[in-house]
């Protein structure tokens, strides 16, 4: 059974495009990320699941069951840390975090001081004196401490310093490790790359690719690095499969995609001090997805 399953998923707003035709499914126990810029759609796609708004057509699965139609049922195996989170100030954090367990039907208070332990969230605080920083812990420590089966982050590192980050990757690591499926919205490649196994990117509200992280770095590109023996024109390496080519001097880089024979052929042509044939980062692979769709 998929943990989530969404089929042609659209959400009209008034006056704004939302997501279009949003399709995809998530194995249970996988770590799944979801990539795109600022208004993409992530939030829209996350808020539709969660049923905090409804589609204009289209749906999606949680565990088997119609995300609008179970909601209350659902909402249960889920825990969400929304991009922004809001309190009631004037509580202390150890008041919030009870009164969120007891929306659930088992005792949460070890698990909650755990969790405070790990993230260093001093829960005697009152909510209204905490950085920005601690008040994503509270909203980490709120997801998590009920042991939910599926994990939803909608950009959550935003605001933790780089150890607490860290931290969080690391808790999530042990609660997927225990079972849980998460899905993990960012416009951050790096931690994308450094945690999930399979990625959706999504590009104006809709998905333009999902890819195992792996075969996103291995199978498609390549990045040439090399210093030639003198300086080479730029258009000696202008053929099938280059992009991003950068010649500074004798160093010049190049990403690569094709028959692998193809380029080192033609480099045997030119005399070469010294060549580096490496992965690139998510990043680049992106960029490049991005500029080859708007061609
Ligand atoms: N409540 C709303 N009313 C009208 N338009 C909205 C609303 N929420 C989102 N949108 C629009 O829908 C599109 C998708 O926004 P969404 O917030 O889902 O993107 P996102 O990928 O989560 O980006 P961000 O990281 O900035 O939140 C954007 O064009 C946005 O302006």
């Amino acid at each position: 059974m998929y943990a989530i399953e969404i089929n042609n998923l659209t959400k009209v707003y008034v006056n704004s495009r939302g997501i279009t035709d949003i399709s995809f499914s998530i194995e249970e126990g996988e770590i799944f990320g979801f990539i795109g810029p600022n208004g993409a759609g992530k939030s829209t796609t996350i808020r539709t699941l969660l049923s905090l708004i409804y589609p204009t057509s289209g749906s999606a699965k949680i565990f088997g069951k119609d995300c609008i139609e179970f909601a209350p049922e659902i909402k249960k195996e889920i825990g969400y840390l929304p991009s922004e989170v809001f309190y009631y100030d004037n509580m202390k954090v150890i008041d919030l975090l009870k009164y969120s367990a007891s929306f659930y039907k088992k005792d949460c208070t070890k698990r909650i001081k755990e969790l405070a332990e790990i993230m260093d969230l001093d829960l005697t605080k009152k909510i209204d004196d905490l950085s920005l920083g601690n008040k994503k812990k509270v909203g980490i420590v709120q997801g998590l401490l009920h042991e939910p089966k599926l994990i939803i982050l909608d950009e959550p590192t935003s605001g933790l310093d780089p150890l607490m980050q860290q931290r969080f990757f690391e808790l999530l690591e042990e609660e997927n490790k225990k079972g849980a499926t998460i899905l993990f919205s960012s416009h951050i490649l790096s931690e994308v790359q450094r945690l999930c196994n399979r990625v959706a990117i999504i590009k104006e509200g809709r998905v333009v690719t999902v890819e195992k992280i792996s075969t996103l770095k291995e199978n498609n590109y390549k990045r040439f690095k090399m210093e030639t023996a003198d300086i080479v024109d730029q258009n000696f390496f202008q053929m099938m499969g280059v992009n991003n080519l950068e010649v500074k001097g004798k160093e010049v880089s190049f990403l690569f995609k094709g028959n692998i024979n193809t380029v080192l052929r033609k480099l045997a042509e030119i005399d070469i001090r010294n060549l580096w044939i490496e992965e690139p980062d998510l990043e680049e692979i992106f960029m490049h997805y991005y500029e080859k769709e708007n061609e």
